[in-house]
């Protein structure tokens, strides 16, 4: 696979993340106890684990062309971490996305609320400029899904013309619980399905859903699904379930881009080469680390 790089297609987005000792009730006025601002969103998330991890890659997401307060945060937090935003379909118009994000340490979890208005999706006409030959894995996260079938068939038509040795490992995304996104099962090699839209089918853990959606992925493809704390199983062709617990932090502090971190990780064990088994369990030790740091430095350590 040489130099070739892994590509990220999805959100970027400005988080703001207020960090609280408790819940805050509704219509109550409180402080955090700090805030923050954060590079966020999946590709930008995926790109900025990758990164730390060791990997040079482009985020290939949506950010606004004006130079606005929050986008050049963005690019700046980008350069900082040395992620090739070469590759950016930047929009002529539209909001930069932004999340407001409360984190409580004392149990973990993270509540998000996202503006994403009127910011255009990367489409297939970004995507048709994209040099294809610099990539050995390309990532989307479920978005736009009609648009993103389109840019998948063309690096499927890529694919069949290419050496194995070439060819880009497809992974996709299925996160949110929306119907048109269903459609992009069959079309990863890899295809990571969240525990809420696991839960929205009824199933009520990683196996289960595992079991339930694999007939839905194309011949040899492997599905993903995490689970929180329980941690995450995988199938791949051969059926077999495998499992990896999850890695607790000694304290838990920050859940927020837990879940991207783990695809990230997975994603860059595979792509050198290791096992399904080991690429499983090092997505659950980093994104376990993630969950005892905030923010992303020190997912390492
Ligand atoms: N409370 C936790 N303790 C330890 N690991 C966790 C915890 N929450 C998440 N993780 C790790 O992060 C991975 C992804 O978490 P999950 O909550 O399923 O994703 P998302 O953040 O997308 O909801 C899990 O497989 C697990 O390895
Ligand atoms: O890995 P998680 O925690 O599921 O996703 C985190 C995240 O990508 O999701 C939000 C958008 O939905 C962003 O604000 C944030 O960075």
């Amino acid at each position: 696979m040489g130099d070739k790089k892994i590509l990220s297609i999805g959100l970027v987005c400005l988080d703001i993340i207020n960090v609280v000792d408790k819940y805050p009730e509704e219509d109550t006025d409180t402080r955090c106890l700090s805030q923050r601002w954060q590079s966020g969103g999946n590709a930008s998330n995926t790109c900025t684990v990758l990164s730390l991890l060791g990997d040079s890659d482009i985020a290939y997401g949506s950010l606004q062309y004006l130079s606005v307060c929050c986008t050049s945060f963005i690019v700046g937090d980008f350069a900082r971490r040395g992620v090739d935003i070469s590759g950016v379909a930047w929009q002529q118009w539209g909001e930069t996305p932004c999340a407001c994000c409360v984190v409580c340490p004392t149990n973990g979890p993270r509540t998000v609320v996202l503006s994403d208005t009127n910011l255009p999706d990367v489409s297939v006409e970004d995507f048709s400029k994209v040099d294809l030959s610099q990539y050995k894995w390309i990532h989307w996260e479920g978005r736009n899904a009609d648009e993103q079938v389109k840019m998948i068939e063309r690096a499927r038509e890529y694919n069949s013309k290419q050496e194995e040795k070439n060819r880009i490992t497809i992974s996709v995304e299925i996160e949110k619980t929306r119907e048109p996104l269903y459609q992009l099962f069959p079309l990863g090699d890899l295809v990571f399905v969240s525990k809420d839209v696991a839960q929205h089918f009824g199933f009520t853990s990683a196996a289960a859903a595992l079991k339930g959606f694999y007939g839905r992925l194309r011949k040899g493809a492997t599905l993903i699904c995490a689970w929180a704390e329980k941690g995450a199983d995988a199938m791949g062709p051969d059926g077999v379930i495998i499992h990896s617990d999850a890695f607790p932090p000694e304290k838990l502090v920050d859940t927020l881009g837990a879940g991207d971190t783990f695809n990230a990780s997975v994603i860059y064990s595979l792509s050198n080469g290791s096992s399904l088994q080991d690429a499983l369990t090092f997505g659950c030790q980093i994104a376990g680390k993630k969950c005892g740091v905030h923010g992303y430095d020190g997912i390492l350590h």
